[in-house]
This record gives C-alpha cells, sequence and structure tokens, in this order.
C-alpha cells in the first residue's frame, strides 16, 4: 500500500477548513499534518479536529513553519494577504500549493504565475468538479451565442463572504469573453444605478447577493430575443469542494512548477 499523502491546511479553522479536515480524516489516502490559521486566532493549540466533535491529534498554529514542517502539499482556504504568505513559505520549502482563496486582483494573480516558475501552484476559485464542468458549458454556450444574446451573471452566497462579485462568477465571466474574443476588462459591467440607458450589447453583466447561509449559486442568462438560456450552479453543501480540493492535491503533488488550473486536473 503507498503511504499517505501528507497535506497541511491553511485557512484550517474556515469553513472550507473545517470541511477539509472532515474529508481528510475520512480519507484512506490523505493524512493531516498542519493546520494554520491566524495569529488572532482564539482556537490556537486547539486539535483541528475538536470542532467536528473528533481529535486528530494537530493543533490549530499561527506558525507557517511548524504547519508545514511535515508536509508533502498545503491547500489554502484562507484571506488574500494569507495566501500570498503561504505561497512565499511554499517557494522556500519547495512545497506544491493549492490555493481556493478568491478575492485577487491582477497583481497578486501576476504573482501566482511567477510563484509557478518555481513550485506547483495550482489556483482555482472553485475546486468543485461540477461547476468546472459547467465552465466548459459556457465557453461552449457563449462562441455558438456570440451575437444577439446579452450575458448576464447572477451569484448568491451567505452573509459572511468579503469578496465580490465571486471568484467563481469572474472565472465565468473570463472564460465567456474570452470565447468571445474579448478580455473581461473589456466587457464587463460591475454595477448599474439610476438613469443607466439601455443595455449595451456585448456586455457581461455581475449582480451579486448575500443573505443568510447561501452556500454558493451562480446562474448565467443568455438572453435573446424570445427566449433565454440558463445555466445554472448549486451548491448545498461545501462537501465538493473540499473532494475537488483533494483531488488537485493527489494531482499537484506530482507535478513540475507551473501555475495550474483546475481543468488541468480533471
Ligand atoms: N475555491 C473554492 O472552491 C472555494 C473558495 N472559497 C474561498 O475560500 C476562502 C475562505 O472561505 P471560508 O472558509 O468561507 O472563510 P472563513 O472566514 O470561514 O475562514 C477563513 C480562514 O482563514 C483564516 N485566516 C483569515 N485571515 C488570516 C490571516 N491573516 N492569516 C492566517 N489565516 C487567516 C481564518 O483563521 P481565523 O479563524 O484564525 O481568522 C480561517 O481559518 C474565501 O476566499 C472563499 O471565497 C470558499 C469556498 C469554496
Ligand atoms: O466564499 C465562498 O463561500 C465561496 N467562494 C468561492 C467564490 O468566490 O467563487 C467559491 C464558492 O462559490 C463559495
Amino acid at each position: 500500500m503507498s503511504p499517505r499523502l501528507r497535506i497541511a491546511l491553511a485557512g484550517a479553522s474556515g469553513r472550507m477548513g473545517q470541511m477539509l479536515v472532515q474529508q481528510i480524516l475520512a480519507s484512506s489516502d490523505c493524512l493531516l499534518v498542519g493546520a494554520g490559521v491566524s495569529p488572532q486566532s482564539g482556537q490556537l493549540g486547539q486539535d483541528a479536529a475538536q470542532g467536528l466533535g473528533q481529535t486528530c491529534g494537530v493543533r490549530f498554529s499561527a506558525d507557517l513553519n511548524e504547519v508545514l514542517a511535515d508536509a508533502q502539499v498545503l491547500i489554502d482556504y484562507s484571506r488574500v494577504e494569507s495566501s500570498l504568505r503561504s505561497l512565499v513559505a511554499c517557494e522556500t520549502l519547495g512545497l506544491p500549493l493549492v490555493i481556493g482563496t478568491t478575492g485577487f486582483g491582477p497583481g497578486e494573480r501576476e504573482r501566482l504565475a511567477q510563484a509557478g516558475q518555481r513550485i506547483p501552484v495550482l489556483w482555482a476559485p472553485n475546486t468543485s468538479i461540477g461547476v468546472n464542468v459547467v465552465m466548459a458549458l459556457l465557453e461552449q454556450a457563449a462562441r455558438q451565442l456570440n451575437a444577439g444574446y446579452d450575458i448576464e451573471i447572477v451569484e448568491a452566497h451567505h452573509r459572511h463572504k468579503v469578496d465580490a462579485p465571486s471568484g467563481t462568477a469572474l472565472q465565468m465571466g473570463e472564460v465567456m469573453a474570452r470565447a468571445q474574443g474579448h478580455s473581461l476588462a473589456e466587457v464587463a459591467t460591475y454595477t448599474r444605478e439610476g438613469h443607466t440607458g439601455p443595455r449595451e450589447a456585448g456586455r457581461i453583466g455581475f449582480s451579486t447577493v448575500r443573505g443568510g447561509d447561501i452556500v454558493g449559486d451562480h446562474t448565467v442568462m443568455f438572453c435573446g430575443e424570445g427566449e433565454r438560456i440558463e445555466i445554472a450552479h448549486k451548491s448545498s453543501s461545501r462537501v465538493h469542494y473540499a473532494q475537488g480540493a483533494l483531488h488537485a492535491a493527489r494531482w499537484l503533488a506530482n507535478q513540475a512548477p507551473g501555475l495550474y488550473a483546475m481543468r488541468d486536473c480533471l
């Protein structure tokens, strides 16, 4: 039997971090070896599975060197500034890094590409296998519905989410803009208010809903004359994001340096 993949987590106390702890403990081929949290965490030193009513022997730590000491790969779902610190630590140690964090600006995306020259990095604003299949459907739809259809993306998430539009919505916009021969920056409309005038053809519109405990919904509308096509993905749990991240980590652990996306490992 081959040895288990030794995984460290950054953002281990968060909604995604705890789902990952649960999925790693339930898996037969992965082992949790580090659990990173913020220095301000009230859970420092606590067992990483305590919140799940279990014990795993790995304690929450804000010391990245300690978190990564025995790891073969780091999975990070945290905040942009913390993921950038993970990037530096993984570059120093030569460790593969899966990043699920969203909210990166253009400069920070460039930083991911730079790190990819030294270590394997997979950044995915959505690690759900289902969402990544939807990305391929959107690419095809945008290519074939290139004229006469207005594209609108509506996303809805829980009240705690700190970035908008969601990373997934932005990636959907990028995929469809590219399929129609543009960059997203050229065609995106992020806000509408007051006297907007009629809708300009060729734009991709974004609408954001935040409330309650909505896990994550994305609906793309292709609005034409006399018809509307909708392609939607709705999450009722975070388990599929975590399973996708473990799939990505198993794959990334054996890759050469590079900046990869979820589609590369599917
Ligand atoms: N790619 C995907 O499929 C998905 C991506 N996401 C993205 O993942 C990220 C996390 O989401 P979620 O789990 O809901 O967020 P939470 O707020 O629940 O968790 C954030 C985690 O990051 C830690 N953290 C925050 N700031 C720092 C810091 N400065 N240094 C170190 N650790 C820090 C927190 O630790 P502490 O508690 O100590 O503050 C906590 O463990 C978001 O960007 C979200 O958009 C979410 C779901 C799916
Ligand atoms: O913050 C979340 O919860 C989610 N974030 C990701 C995003 O911004 O797209 C993925 C998923 O939608 C859940």
